[in-house]
């Protein structure tokens, strides 16, 4: 395979960062979780992030470890559900690699999330109740995910199925 960033985005819950690590295993990339990056980087979960400032600034260290991340290839990287909130990310990201979207209806994504033990990482986006919040966020976000991604996989298989599906993909459309 050419030397490449395989991104993974979708709305929180849709497993990105549960399918990062599996299938940098079975590919032998190395692996980043840009949520990760980011509470490594500046030692703060992201709920103390929020707290301590709000979400722009959350959004521009998003960008920071996104753009720092595009100087690495043969890498697969796990993206917060809103990365795509930034036109500047979309464009590195199409620059750099290629795009796959893990979908996943409202349902799904509050059946997720219902006993989410990673609460401190997923703090709430609005002032609203967490199920209207849900379904408005995807609403918003749903054609940019959409739009940008190169290839789109059901969230609502099982991790075993996601994974062959995009190894297969990678086999059929990235390796010359
Ligand atoms: N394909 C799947 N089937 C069932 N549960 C899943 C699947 N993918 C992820 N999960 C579970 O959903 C929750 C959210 O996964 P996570 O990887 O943190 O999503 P994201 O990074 O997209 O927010 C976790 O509890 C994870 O174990
Ligand atoms: O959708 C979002 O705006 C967010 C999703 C989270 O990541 P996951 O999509 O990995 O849960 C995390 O970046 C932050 O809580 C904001
Ligand atoms: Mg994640």
């Amino acid at each position: 395979m050419n030397p490449i960033i395989l991104y993974l985005i979708g709305m929180k819950g849709t497993g990105k960062s549960t399918i990062c690590k599996k299938l940098s295993n079975k590919i032998n990339y190395f692996y980043l979780d840009i949520d990760e990056c980011i509470i490594k980087l500046y030692r703060k979960n992201i709920s103390e992030i929020i707290k301590n400032n709000n979400w722009k600034k959350f959004r521009y260290y998003e960008n920071f470890v996104l753009k720092i991340i595009n100087n690495i290839k043969n890498i697969i990287v796990s993206t917060g559900g809103g990365i795509i909130l930034l036109n500047k990310n979309n464009y590195y990201m199409n620059n750099n690699g290629k795009i796959i979207y893990l979908y996943a209806n409202s349902k799904l994504i509050l059946k997720r999330l219902k006993n989410d033990k990673n609460l401190k990482q997923r703090p709430k986006l609005t002032k609203k109740p967490f199920k209207e919040e849900i379904i408005e966020i995807l609403k918003k976000r749903k054609n940019k995910y959409d739009k940008i991604s190169n290839y789109k996989i059901s969230s609502n298989l099982s991790i075993i199925k996601i994974l062959k599906n995009i190894c297969s993909y990678i086999l059929h459309n990235l390796i010359k």
